[in-house]
């Protein structure tokens, strides 16, 4: 999440992966009791691409926050909250889940049904309660209802998550035998040069205690990562799918074996930022059988079902293989390849010719606060680098109505804004830069996966703005695709499933 200034494609966000514990979190909408913030965009401040063979590696979005909103009981699973879209769009599964609202109208019914019923005899409550939650025609409602109607008096004096907070809640001692740790690794800036961040050691960790674990998603082959050379915004030429270009920076983050074109993506609490070290301090195995919902006949059996399967089964456990001090960085081994792949990386590094003096916008606008942006004219003198442009949050003035991707566009364009260009600039007494500014407004009437149609390219529609712009409307942005993780040369290799966990069921599994 938090990418979509780095896309261009007008309908679709770019879906980033964000490992960590907010992906690891289900969704109860009774229950929901986390929130993730919008990640920070935090590249490796002292890298710069004509130099740091890292740039481009690791991802700069960082601190991902998932804060509580509500107690959460010790025990307590977390929820986050997937959107009602979420769970209608696969009725199919879930049949009528309750949503959101659906909890606090059931929570109002069982009020309403205590201040008529309460007083009269338990079996006339039972029934009545009985013909409410067993009425021939289901509603989101009532499925939000208890089956007992004893719950009423919980829902009426405590809230109707009182009554499945119990169901969500397991004892702490199972937790300390059967569960996983999620905090004794954090990151931190590596001790190794040119790896970003990595992950350390909260506490001091024996040798031998699981000091992360994690599931993953699983897919067939490594297709999913290729990136081809398209227009997205302009729509003047579609992507060449024969053409790969570069690979995504998923790539390296997930973990393949050479004998099966598989890749295995893991998403537990930190153990995306565990480094490369040929001398490891961690080691990794898969959980006990049934352990973490490990699917331990996945490993005796062909890829093909578990590639199919809508629930995660696969489970590693990172074990200290010695003693690990805390504050110590721990590693994992990458596997001889990718040390190969990475000390050829850093040799052509030192060829690649990327100028010293080029800037991100975000770098650029920090440096240049004290001034205002230039004017398109001023720009005609002293323009600025074709990999800048301008975005101007502005989203009550355009709104089409009309449009069947009005959500989407209202979406994108309120995290950042539309296309502008400046055409004056002035100073307030308080030295606030204002702005009047142009914008184009989106055109598109074509969606996502329908035929290529070049004529559908977007129109060059220009509205003039009376008001002046204040400058936290204004923005100046990387050009989709311009920034370190999009050049074409950054590194990219995966992560070696040990040939010793790698399972012979899936040796000579090619997709
Ligand atoms: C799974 S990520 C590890 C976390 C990453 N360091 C970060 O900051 O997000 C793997 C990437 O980290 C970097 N990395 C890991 N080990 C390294 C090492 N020993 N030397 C240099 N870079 C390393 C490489 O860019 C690699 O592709």
């Amino acid at each position: 999440m938090g990418m979509q200034q780095e896309s261009s494609h007008p309908f679709e966000y770019l879906s980033a992966f964000a490992p960590g514990l907010d992906a690891a979190i289900n969704c109860h909408l009774g229950l929901v009791n986390v929130d993730k913030l919008a990640p920070e965009y935090d590249t490796m401040p002292s890298w710069h691409r004509a130099v740091d063979p890292g740039v481009g590696a690791i991802t700069p979005y960082q601190n991902c926050s998932t804060i509580a909103k509500e107690f959460i009981p010790a025990g307590g699973e977390l929820f986050k909250h997937y959107g009602d879209q979420w769970f209608t769009g696969r009725q199919d599964i879930f049949g009528l889940m309750p949503l959101l609202e659906d909890y606090p109208r059931a929570e109002q019914f069982a009020i309403d049904f205590n201040s008529i019923a309460g007083n009269t005899s338990m079996d006339f409550r039972r029934d009545l309660y009985k013909i409410v939650t067993d009425f021939p025609f289901e509603s989101r409602v009532t499925n939000a209802l208890p089956n007992d109607v004893l719950q009423v008096p919980t829902i009426v004096e405590e809230g109707i998550r009182a009554v499945y907070q119990p169901l969500a809640t397991r004892k702490v001692e199972d937790l300390e035998a059967n569960g996983r740790c999620l905090d004794y690794l954090a990151p931190r800036p590596s001790t190794l040069p040119q790896a970003g961040r990595g992950a350390f050691a909260t506490q001091f960790l024996a040798e031998g205690t699981i000091v992360a674990g994690s599931p993953f998603l699983v897919m067939a082959n490594g297709d999913y990562f290729d990136m081809f050379e398209a227009n997205w915004y302009d729509k003047t030429y579609p992507p060449d799918i024969s053409r790969k270009t570069r690979s995504q920076l998923g790539l390296n983050y997930c973990w393949t074996h050479a004998d099966a074109s598989l890749f295995l993506c893991p998403y537990g609490a930190n153990v995306n930022y565990i480094n490369h070290n040929p001398e490891p301090n961690i080691r990794v195995q898969w959980a006990r059988a049934q352990s973490m919902r490990h699917n331990e006949q996945w490993l005796h059996q062909s890829p093909t079902e578990m590639l199919v399967s809508s629930s995660p089964g696969l489970f590693l456990d990172f074990i200290a293989l010695r003693d690990i001090e805390e504050g110590e960085e721990v590693f994992i081994d990458y596997g001889p390849k990718w040390e190969l792949a990475w000390q050829a990386h850093v040799e052509y590094w030192t060829t690649s010719n990327y100028s010293h003096s080029y800037q991100s916008a975000r770098v650029y606008s920090k440096a240049n606060a004290n001034k205002p942006f230039r004017s398109q004219s001023e720009q005609e003198v002293d323009p600025y680098p074709s990999y800048y442009e301008f975005r101007c949050l502005d989203v009550a003035w355009y709104y089409p109505k009309q449009h069947q991707n009005v959500w989407m566009l209202w979406n994108r364009t309120r995290t950042f804004g539309f296309n502008c260009r400046i055409l004056e600039h002035r100073t307030s007494p308080e030295g606030t830069f204002y702005y009047k500014v142009e914008l184009q407004a989106p055109q598109h009437k074509d969606v996502w996966g329908e035929q290529w149609d070049p004529s559908k390219a977007r129109a060059e529609t220009w509205y003039t703005r009376d008001s002046w712009f204040p400058q936290h409307q204004v923005v100046l942005v990387d050009l989709a695709y311009s920034t370190d993780i999009f050049l074409s040369d950054a590194f990219r290799h995966p992560i070696a499933i040990p040939d010793s966990i790698f399972p012979d069921a899936w040796r000579g599994f090619v997709a």
